[in-house]
């Protein structure tokens, strides 16, 4: 289950070079994404944020292989990825659509370990470990996804990312249909999946507050077409507390900077289709 400890840490796990997006539909192209430069290494927390609509989910789906980039490339592990490569998972916001309702919590953990040809037992023991690291007692392994709450479903779909030994953990919004605690308990689980096993994570967020307390990195993206505006350091250390991190004067300090990078970068595409967050 757990990704390459081998790997050199600081490394580079994902680099993104001059990846470039342009839709073509009814006969109008529309480009949103120039020229991004972005990586992330071994075991670190890469946060992206920007206006709606600047293109962030257009990002993560080149960096996990669901959409090609028009130009530009993405190498994940060393390799060019033209596909969704193995050992890198995404997690959606819509858990409810990424577990499958008519097989039980352990099943959907699992089925993609089918492909790695192992044991029925084996596969069996990892699903298990991984929904006891997520928080997901036994006795809730046989139960359907919809019987469990949201926040217990995301943990689930967590689960599967990191049974399957997934080195990148790409999340979109991963805890924006959850409640305030459950977010905050999804948050430090996240934090401890990183500490734990050492899996590297990029996390698309509306909330600036997350973005600042989980990552070791934020990416501020935004123009029209959009790039990075500015990748800000988070020297916080670890381990972070919700509380007591969220009091810290550099906490503070980076929120505020955050913030006024997405208002500068309304600003600066006014008009042009994006809103606040
Ligand atoms: N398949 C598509 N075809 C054409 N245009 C698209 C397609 N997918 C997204 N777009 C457009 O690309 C732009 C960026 O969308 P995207 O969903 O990547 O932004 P986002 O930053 O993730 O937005 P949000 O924060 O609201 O989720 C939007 O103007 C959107 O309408």
């Amino acid at each position: 289950m757990p990704p390459d400890r081998d790997a050199a840490p600081g490394s580079a796990l994902l680099s993104v070079h001059e990846l470039s997006k342009t839709y073509r539909s009814a006969g109008a192209d529309h480009q949103v994404l120039r020229d991004v430069d972005l990586d992330v290494r071994n075991g670190e927390i890469v946060c992206v944020v920007g206006a709606s609509g600047a293109g962030k989910t257009t990002l993560m789906r080149c960096i996990s292989g669901l959409l090609a980039p028009t130009s530009g490339e993405v190498l994940f592990d060393g390799a060019r990825v033209e596909r969704p490569p193995a050992h890198l998972a995404v997690v959606f916001q819509d858990y409810s659509r990424s577990l499958l309702p008519w097989m039980s919590v352990l099943n959907n953990v699992v089925l993609p370990l089918r492909s790695q040809g192992l044991s029925r037992d084996r596969r069996t023991r990892g699903a298990r470990t991984a929904l006891e690291a997520v928080g997901i007692p036994s006795t809730h392994h046989g139960h359907y996804p919809w019987q469990l709450s949201g926040g217990m479903q995301q943990r689930v779909s967590i689960a599967r990312a990191i049974a399957y030994g997934s080195k990148l953990l790409v999340m979109d919004e991963p805890f924006a249909s959850v409640d305030a605690q459950t977010r905050a308990d999804l948050e430090d689980l996240t934090l401890g999946l990183r500490d734990r096993l050492g899996v590297s994570i990029v996390l698309v967020t509306h909330d600036i507050d997350e973005a600042v307390y989980l990552a070791d990195r934020v990416v501020v993206v935004g123009g029209s077409p959009a790039g990075v505006i500015e990748t800000v350091s988070v020297p916080l250390g670890s381990p972070r507390d919700q509380i007591a991190t969220k009091a810290k004067p550099e906490f503070v300090e980076l929120r505020g900077h955050v913030f006024e990078l997405i208002r500068q970068s309304l600003g600066a595409s006014a008009g042009v289709g994006q809103e606040p967050s």
